[in-house]
């Protein structure tokens, strides 16, 4: 089993006192990303790393393992947005993992990859290296793969492929499949054949477009999530005396010295209020977020001049971009009732208690059934690209196009941001026309809700404090809806989800609409139910930290080093120039490897090696060259 080298109990710190005075790196988060690069860095045991996290390490309760059940609430933490103008000045809300391990371990465990054009995009603004040929490498390093079995290759013929080649079959983190899915799932599937939409049996190399049964985050053998704790932490606690963990803290603020270099972290316990300082002698990586990330810095003194002056906070380095650019994907939840239903049905779980203790008793003995089923939105999709949704998706991109875009972003924005946002507006457009890159995703588990979610938006939103106190959550602005063209996606996708309801597979379930209902049919009727509907996020917030070139708003160069200082990276989910038109999960690990895996990083750890005991040595210079060859 994939626990069995687990330390038994993970060494945490609780308390400053057990800690060092200085480490090599500070890592900022323990979620996903931090979690990656803490366990890449301290394979060299001559490494220090510390990690400061502001949640604590699960108690590996049932929810946190077993996918059909709900994860503990308490991990989850809830920030809420300004009113949106979009959704009729409706707020919305922001979920993130606060626990070791962070999104991974509340997510709803979906394992998909992007298209190629997604992250071809990202090099495209200016990253050498971060294409989909450079990424690739390390989606593998990530993952260890397991094959559908022969049983779900039967039950679904044609429709999992068992290709090892795009996957890797070392690496921590447990890609599968739900080994059980409810019999409606061959109504989803027939259903997309017959409106002429493919299945795709192979979504994970570089074209995520079609109907399919999704790959998920979990150990195939017994069925369990898998998350960057058990992956990248647990393995190593209690093993590398080299790596501390500390839970329970705020990190405040990122001191610099004189020459803008990153030189320790100041936090505060979230129990005692106690707060402390931290030195670093090599590096501080933040990885706090997309959500975080940004409030972190601007309150360190990087981020917009404008609004850190009028904050009274000190400016360090002059970076606009920093929580600008923000994106997640707006989402519908419709929903449907069915008149020939084929039982069982996933809301027996919520309907039926006997029924639903049943199935985890058959989980615990067989790890088999229902509760192998992400309790988030199951596991199959149709991810469609714009040709799919409309035939007249020539025009969409024209007026997407010819859209004014001094309307679509704040009038005090840096000119930089225009430009990044024109150079992204561009590419988008050409992933518009591509029919292997998706605009749509459509899930469904089986049951009477179906979300629809607009996964590739052009609307920008920002991230920015409006006091110095850091334990204030930060202003968040998804701008849901401010550029047209997403709710112009978003009404064909409600059309095209009606046609498929139409399809006979999914007729013959006696399949109704009850929400928004069939009596909502003209364009006006339906855009109104949009934006009374639907909510910003898919709990994919990213892209306030981009990695882009300086004069397009960006805030950290292709090295993910952020501008204008040194000694500080970011490596989470707020790198990524645009969101991937899908789930974020496997890029995030994706990203967090690479940045681990580049030999200027491990050139960083060699010097260490080197002159350890010498202490500093290591100089802007050679990161500078580090860039540079990044490019090869
Ligand atoms: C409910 C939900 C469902 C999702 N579903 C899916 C899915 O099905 N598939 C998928 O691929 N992705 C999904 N995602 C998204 C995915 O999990 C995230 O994109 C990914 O985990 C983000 O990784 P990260 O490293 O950027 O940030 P995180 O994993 O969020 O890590 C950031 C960490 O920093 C900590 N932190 C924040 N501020 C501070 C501070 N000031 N001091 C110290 N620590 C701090 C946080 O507590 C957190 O642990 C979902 C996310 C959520 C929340």
């Amino acid at each position: 089993s994939p626990f069995s080298h687990f330390a038994p109990h993970a060494v945490v710190h609780n308390d400053t006192e057990h800690l060092r005075k200085s480490y090599n790196y500070i890592v900022i988060g323990g979620g996903t990303s931090g979690l990656v690069v803490a366990n890449r860095l301290t394979e060299n045991p001559r490494v220090t790393v510390l990690v400061i996290e502001y949640g604590y390490v699960d108690g590996q309760e049932n929810g946190t393992a077993v996918p059909g059940l709900p994860v503990p609430g308490k991990y989850l933490r809830t920030d809420i947005s300004i009113p949106q103008s979009g959704l009729n000045n409706r707020t919305a809300p922001l979920y993130t993992g606060a626990v070791v391990g962070g999104g991974t371990v509340v997510n709803g465990m979906f394992f998909a990859r992007g298209s190629r054009g997604d992250y071809d995009a990202w090099e495209q603004l200016g990253n050498p290296g971060w294409g989909w040929d450079g990424l690739l490498p390390y989606f593998k390093k990530s993952e260890t793969f397991t094959p559908p079995t022969e049983e779900l290759q039967e039950m679904f013929p044609g429709t999992i492929s068992s290709d090892l080649k795009p996957h890797g079959i070392g690496g921590p983190v447990g890609s599968s499949f739900s080994n059980y899915q409810y019999p409606v799932i061959k109504n989803f599937f027939a259903g997309w054949k017959d409106i002429g939409i493919k299945i795709n049996s192979q979504p994970n190399d570089g074209n995520a477009t079609g109907a399919f049964y999704s790959t998920i985050s979990a150990y195939a053998k017994n069925q369990s999530r898998s998350h960057a704790s058990n992956a990248y932490y647990r393995p190593i606690a209690g093993v590398r005396k080299n790596f501390h963990l500390i839970t329970g803290h705020t990190v405040t603020k990122i001191n610099f010295s004189k020459d803008k270099r990153a030189v320790s972290v100041d936090f505060i316990s979230r129990e005692t209020n106690k707060t402390s300082t931290i030195k670093t002698d090599r590096e501080i990586i933040l990885a706090a977020g997309a959500a975080r990330s940004p409030q972190i810095l601007q309150l360190s003194g990087i981020g917009p001049k404008k609004l850190l002056s009028g904050l009274g906070i000190k400016t360090i380095a002059d970076l606009p971009g920093v929580g600008m650019n923000f994106q997640d994907q707006p989402t519908i939840y419709m929903q449907f009732s069915y008149n020939n239903y084929t039982f069982p049905t996933p809301d027996w779980m919520f309907s039926n208690a006997s029924w639903a203790a049943e199935q985890l008793e058959i989980y615990y003995k067989n790890r088999t059934g229902p509760m192998t089923i992400p309790y988030l939105g199951g596991s199959s999709v149709a991810f469609l690209p714009l040709q799919n949704i409309t035939s007249d998706y020539h025009s969409v991109v024209t007026s997407a196009a010819s859209i004014n875009i001094s309307s679509l972003l704040p009038t005090t924005a840096h000119s930089s941001i225009f430009s990044g946002y024109r150079a992204q507006s561009a590419l988008l457009q050409s992933l518009y026309l591509s029919p292997h890159a998706a605009v749509t995703e459509i899930a469904w588990e089986g049951g009477n809700t179906l979300p629809v979610a607009i996964i590739r938006p052009f609307s920008r939103g920002s991230i920015y404090i409006n006091t110095t106190n850091p334990l204030s959550p930060p202003i968040i602005d998804f701008n849901t809806f401010s550029h047209p063209t997403d709710l112009a996606i978003a009404l064909a996708s409600v059309k095209k989800v009606r046609e498929w309801i139409s399809s006979s597979p999914m007729r013959a379930l006696g399949t109704l609409e009850t929400f928004p209902g069939a009596n909502i049919t003209s364009d006006a009727e339906i855009e109104t139910f949009i934006r009374d509907a639907a909510t910003s996020s898919w709990q994919h917030p990213t892209s306030t930290t981009s990695m882009m070139k300086r004069e397009l708003g960006g805030v950290v160069d292709p090295a993910l080093q952020v501008y204008g200082t040194t000694g500080l990276r970011v490596v989470d989910a707020g790198v990524f120039p645009m969101a991937v038109a899908g789930h974020s999960s496997s890029s995030v690990y994706a990203v967090a490897e690479k940045v681990s895996g580049q030999w200027w990083f491990n050139l960083s750890r060699m010097w260490l090696l080197m002159f350890s005991g010498v202490g500093g040595g290591y100089h802007q210079g050679e990161l500078g060259i580090g860039v540079g060859m990044f490019a090869a």
